[in-house]
């Protein structure tokens, strides 16, 4: 831990500043605390809106998508219909509705038809964003800071590179280490002292495991929280197995055979970089246009098979060379952030799955996301079969585990439920190792974390742009076309998707929704009615004041945003205030990225570093920061936790603080509450099948009475709470004295 390492109150307290100075309203809490209030706004809603035994019926004939799915689109459309009657005001506005919906239904046609399941275009070099105007409209100027040193990484694809390589490791070896031996470790599996002695204990269960696995000739998923090392556990036993010499049951290798590693993007040099650190022996070539080898793509696969090396690929690329890398036969294939085949249906995911190789591992510190049919679709990659087909598995385990999760369940289906998590929980155990940080924090010993939820609310203007468009044409449209069988028709489910990503829009900015007035184009604008000033947005406000207050205590930032649009807005934000980032995002190419994130951890200099959510989110290191923004919240909680672990994990030293901030009272607040059923769901399976009911029933007062702080880590959450305009109890009381009176009525 850094000395004079700042206190976390003093972050907090920039908030309460933040209110006198700009006006702007903002109440925070812990992420645990806020998921039993988001937790007990469903409970409402639940009760509110189901008789008992409505739901189970309604369920069993529904997809295991549209229940975890539908429930709180639903809700939204008859809130938007009671609003509706409510306010008899009409306001119009020059929407471009029609056409964004044409092109977004034309960008979506091949997706997968679901808001979480990726399809083949969802990848993580593409954001998920319809509508580009923005970028070309915004006057955004040049950054100045050009990034000097981002090094490309060569990998072995080019065999001169590779014994070039080896030999001075070989010189470097003799200098440096002449005490490297080889142990044996389990009957037959040796390793090298060299690697051995530097992996944590935990790390050396790990390769023991993946070792079992191998004997057994199983595969296995990798499943450790993010930042733990799962990448180095692999290479260790890739490369103990190289050294054992063990000949392999059913295939003729001796040691490691040809190997095929599976990745996002973003870390394919990261694997690179982390062979060439661990286990320089192995060679090892990037199959990507990013790659060392310029030549003939079928070449390199023909050469790296044949020399038993390692092919580093991305999820596209396996796409792209499926036929010729299916010609041979790979003794292994291993998928990192595995869970990038969650849908069975996605051209990708049936890829993998061809693939003739006697082992296969995946790796992914979310292996649930979303259902249970995602973990259906991971098993049926590393184990097929062992959870039978999935109709059977539908039936048998997923609509039983749901059903009995509702609080409205019959008690025969809540102890159906557990006997089926149960028996799935031990059906994938033996497959399945997966390590908290909590678990083995004494071993790793990082420094402290803490998670806050910022509740900002809109500026007047985002509210009314908010308003009006919930009272505009297009979503009066909407609802008289919507109501329960709005998902299956897909122009209506398109239509509401647009809707949903307008209020986005306007929640992230106002000006990411508004067309660009000729005011605001002129080069001369002032700058408050320059396009994406910070203070027409309540989240921008706050941003700006945490990244003063950060800047002073010598914080490093690292700013997560879903779209490109939004980059752009927060881009020109840093340029104005005199900011140094870095930015990564769908368009930074892929041999640059492993160099700009060396840049930013190793270069104090940098305040900010700018990210796709879904680009610079996944498997990437990032310690060199210690705070950590997510602008704003995606359907899948997994894609928020992804981000957030980027700082926290082996090699951060300073205390580490993440904000996830939310605008109050609008569909963020959904989807935020969305993401923490899903969690429980995950939880469910993954950890205690016992664990309580999704919707679960407690005390409304004590669940958003404010904590008594002193004993834990942010004494301020308490006081930005009470000072807030917007209380929770506040609201439900409201609620509360509502339904009181249409009770009398
Ligand atoms: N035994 C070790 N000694 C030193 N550094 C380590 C060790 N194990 C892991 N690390 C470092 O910890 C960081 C995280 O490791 P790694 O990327 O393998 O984690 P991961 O579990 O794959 O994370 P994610 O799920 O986010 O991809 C890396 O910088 C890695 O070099």
């Amino acid at each position: 831990m850094m000395e004079n390492e700042p206190i976390l109150p003093s972050t907090v307290n920039s908030i309460n500043e933040l209110k006198d100075v700009e006006g702007i309203n903002v109440w925070g809490q812990d992420q645990s605390i806020l998921e039993g209030q988001a937790l007990t706004e469903i409970e409402i809603f639940n009760n509110e809106n189901k008789e008992p035994g409505e739901l189970s019926e309604e369920k069993s004939q529904n997809s295991i998508q549209s229940i975890s799915g539908i429930l709180d689109i639903d809700k939204y459309i008859r809130q938007q219909e009671e609003l509706k009657k409510k306010l008899d005001f009409k306001t119009s506005f020059k929407t471009k509705i029609k056409d964004e919906n044409e092109q977004f239904i034309e960008n979506r046609k091949d997706e997968s038809g679901s808001e979480y399941f990726p399809s083949d275009l969802e990848s993580d070099d593409s954001d998920y964003e319809c509508d580009r105007r923005v970028n070309n409209n915004i006057r955004l100027k040049k950054n100045n800071e050009k990034v000097s040193g981002t090094q490309r990484i060569n990998d072995d694809g080019n065999i001169t590179f590779y014994k070039e390589r080896l030999n001075a490791y070989y010189d470097s070896l003799m200098k440096e280490d002449p005490d490297n031996e080889e142990i044996e470790i389990c009957s037959g599996f040796k390793i090298s002292s060299n690697i051995w002695d530097n992996l944590y204990s935990y790390q050396q269960d790990g390769v023991q495991w993946l070792y079992g696995l191998h004997v057994k000739s199983s595969g296995g998923l990798l499943g450790d929280e993010m930042g733990l090392g799962k990448t180095i556990q692999v290479i260790a036993f890739l490369y103990g197995l190289r050294q054992s010499r063990i000949i392999s049951k059913f295939c003729r290798y001796t040691g490691l055979g040809p190997t095929i590693i599976v990745c996002p993007t973003t870390v394919i040099h990261q694997w690179v970089q982390h062979f060439h650190e661990w286990a320089p022996e192995f060679r090892v070539a990037v199959l990507h246009q990013s790659g060392s080898y310029t030549g003939n793509k079928s070449a390199l696969i023909k050469e790296i098979f044949s020399d038993k090396g390692i092919i580093v690929t991305s999820y596209q690329s396996i796409l792209k060379f499926k036929n010729v890398l299916l010609e041979f036969d790979w003794h292994y294939i291993i998928l990192d952030e595995g869970h990038k085949i969650r849908n069975p249906e996605a051209k990708v995911s049936q890829a993998v799955k061809q693939f003739r190789t006697p082992h296969r591992l995946m790796l992914t510190g979310s292996p649930m996301q979303n259902n249970l049919q995602e973990l259906w679709s991971l098993f049926d990659f590393i184990c097929p079969s062992l959870l039978g087909t999935l109709q059977i598995f539908t039936e048998h385990f997923s609509l039983p585990i749901m059903q009995g999760g509702y609080l409205n369940a019959t008690p025969i289906q809540e102890a159906t439920a557990l006997l089926m998590a149960t028996s799935l929980k031990n059906l994938i155990t033996p497959y399945l190792l997966r390590r908290s940080k909590d678990e083995v924090n004494k071993i790793i010993r990082l420094p402290q974390k803490s998670e806050q939820v910022l509740f900002c609310s809109l500026t007047d203007e985002q509210y009314d742009l908010y308003k009006g468009f919930l009272m505009s044409e297009h979503v009066n449209q909407l609802l008289g076309k919507g109501g329960r069988n709005w998902f299956s028709e897909n122009h209506t489910r398109a239509n509401v998707l647009v809707a949903i990503t307008t209020l986005r829009k306007i929640c992230n900015h106002p000006d990411l929704y508004l067309e660009l007035t000729d005011e605001a184009k002129a080069e001369d604008a002032t700058i408050e009615k320059s396009f994406g000033y910070y203070k027409k947005s309540g989240k921008m406000v706050v941003v700006s004041a945490l990244l003063k207050i950060w800047k002073k205590q010598k914080h490093r930032v690292l700013l997560f945003t879903q779209t490109r649009a939004m980059i752009s807005v927060l881009e020109n934000f840093l340029i104005q205030e005199g900011y140094k980032y870095l930015k990564m995002d769908g368009t930074t190419t892929v041999r640059s990225r492993q160099g700009l994130i060396k840049t930013f951890n190793e270069d104090e200099t940098y305040d900010v570093f700018l990210l796709t959510t879904r680009v610079g989110g996944l498997g990437v290191n990032l310690t060199g920061a210690d705070r950590v923004i997510i602008y704003d919240p995606d359907w899948n909680p997994a894609t928020d936790t992804q981000a957030r672990e980027r700082a926290w994990r082996i090699g951060q030293e300073r205390q580490v603080t993440i904000y996830r901030l939310v605008s109050a009272g609008t569909i963020e607040e959904k989807m935020y509450q969305r993401q923490v059923w899903k969690q429980l769901l995950s939880n469910k399976i993954l950890l205690d099948p016992k664990a309580q009911k999704f919707f679960k029933t407690s005390d409304l007062h004590d669940l958003f009475s404010i904590q008594d702080r002193e004993s834990t880590a942010n004494p301020e959450t308490a006081n930005i709470f009470k000072n807030s305009r917007i209380s929770m109890q506040e609201r439900l009381k409201e609620k509360a004295a509502k339904k009181k009176k249409k009770e009398r009525k």
